[in-house]
């Protein structure tokens, strides 16, 4: 019986050829160095070899494709972006490419998937009105839980784009400095409160000019598409260290994003209209008047030791991708090729919507019951997974893949 073919896949296939994400893969038995990496596109459980099969096909975008990394073609900007998805489009849809793309099909499980872009800066927000609430009541229970700019701006912090990993790379538990509201003195040691944030990462392809603002209806000239994203926290060392300029130790260690980055032309029919703001914004921020809603409906599962622990709606988030973006540049702060942007926590209004574990468990006190136990922070050994689909053309799901990552012990000295 002939083997089947990687284009024949089940009917609804959450990586169909409407989905078509990017990533970097290498083959089995290759070195790790950067020549044997190349630019993959996942069908169904297979990754296409763009550049192999663009040069086998003739196509002028075979040397965008041929690369280590996606920064290539992240630089390329809009229009090519369209012109290689439309291209990459007809490669898996017409029949008569089927048996010259036979070659450049792996099977997913033969490979190993790379970061897929080289992080440039790395800019993690909070754009949830429910996590900013809930971490406020948590964080400062005598005062309200929205600081008075909060509706104003979205709030962000630049973090360390040098720690941004790869799903499946493990994640050492961090050691720091912390102090509890009753201990006098600060100590020192292992994170025992160590902490997921389930979120959306945004990645920036087509740079800009430094000294010039990015305006809301440049979004999708800047932003190449999304990935799923784990903004690691210790929920102890946060506290005492963020007073006055915001995280530092507690969010630098490890940032885990998927392996799949998938373009935002793929999540057209996702789009949705943001919640209603209840407070106006100023002119730069204002969206009413543009074209498309700018709110993307991607359905997050958080799981841990593989139970679903939380299932956080993005399509809930106050503030927009759009908006992030120009509050980001609005002071003239220029983009670069593989910027990468978190959304923050995405938390609903429901408890099991809840994206970060100190929500879920209201920083500790009230344990979630998992078969394998009582369960309040993070333990060595456990994996967390988020995953996310996206509601697609003619009733089928858009598939992002997805982002985990197991805790290793702690490297100490003593
Ligand atoms: O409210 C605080 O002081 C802290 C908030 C966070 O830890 C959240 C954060 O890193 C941004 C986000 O993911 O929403
Ligand atoms: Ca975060
Ligand atoms: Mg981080």
């Amino acid at each position: 019986m002939p083997e089947q073919s990687p284009l024949d896949l089940p009917e609804g296939d959450p990586f169909g050829p409407h989905n078509l994400p990017y990533g970097v893969f290498s083959l089995p038995g290759s070195p790790s160095g950067d020549d044997h990496r190349r630019v993959g596109v996942r069908l169904g459980s297979h990754v296409l070899d763009a550049g192999a099969a663009a040069h086998a096909l003739g196509s002028p975008y075979a040397s965008l494709l041929a690369q280590p990394t996606l920064n290539p073609l992240l630089a390329s900007g809009p229009q090519t972006w369209s012109d290689v998805r439309r291209a990459l489009t007809a490669w898996v849809t017409v029949p008569s490419h089927q048996e010259a793309l036979r070659p450049f099909f792996h099977a997913l499980a033969d490979v190993t998937l790379h970061l897929p872009f080289d992080v440039a800066d790395y800019v993690d927000f909070y754009a949830s009105e429910h996590h900013a609430t809930n971490l406020g009541r948590l964080f400062r229970p005598d005062s309200e839980p929205l600081l008075p700019n909060w509706k104003h701006l979205p709030v962000g912090y630049h973090g360390r784009a040098g720690t941004v990993v790869v799903s499946g790379t493990d994640v050492v538990r961090p050691c720091g400095q912390r102090k509890a509201p009753s201990a006098t003195e600060p100590t020192f040691g292992p994170s025992v409160k160590l902490d997921i944030e389930a979120e959306v990462g945004f990645v920036v392809g087509a740079p800009s000019e430094l000294g010039s603002a990015v305006p809301l209806s440049s979004f999708r000239d800047h932003v190449f598409g999304l990935c799923l994203l784990n903004d690691w926290s210790a929920r102890d060392i946060q506290p005492w260290e963020y007073v006055p300029l915001g995280p530092f130790v507690a969010k630098s260690f490890a940032t885990s994003v998927s392996a799949w980055v998938t373009p935002l032309e793929a999540l057209d029919h996702a789009r949705v209209t943001p919640p209603a703001r209840d407070v106006a914004v100023l002119p730069y921020l204002d969206d009413s008047a543009e074209d498309e809603p700018g709110g993307y409906d991607l359905r997050i599962s958080v799981s841990l030791n593989g139970e679903v622990i939380s299932e956080p709606p993005f399509g809930s988030m106050y503030w927009t991708g759009a908006q992030m973006l120009t509050h980001m540049t609005v002071g003239g702060a220029s983009l670069r090729t593989g910027d990468l942007y978190g959304s923050g926590t995405v938390s609903g209004t429901e408890t099991h919507q809840r994206g970060s574990l100190i929500e879920l468990t209201w920083n500790g006190t009230e344990p979630l019951e998992l078969p394998t136990g009582k369960r309040t922070f993070l333990e060595d050994g456990d994996e967390i997974t988020l995953t996310a689909w996206a509601p697609g053309p003619d009733g089928v799901r858009v598939g992002l893949g997805e982002v985990s990552g197991r805790i290793a012990s702690a490297r100490t000295t003593d």
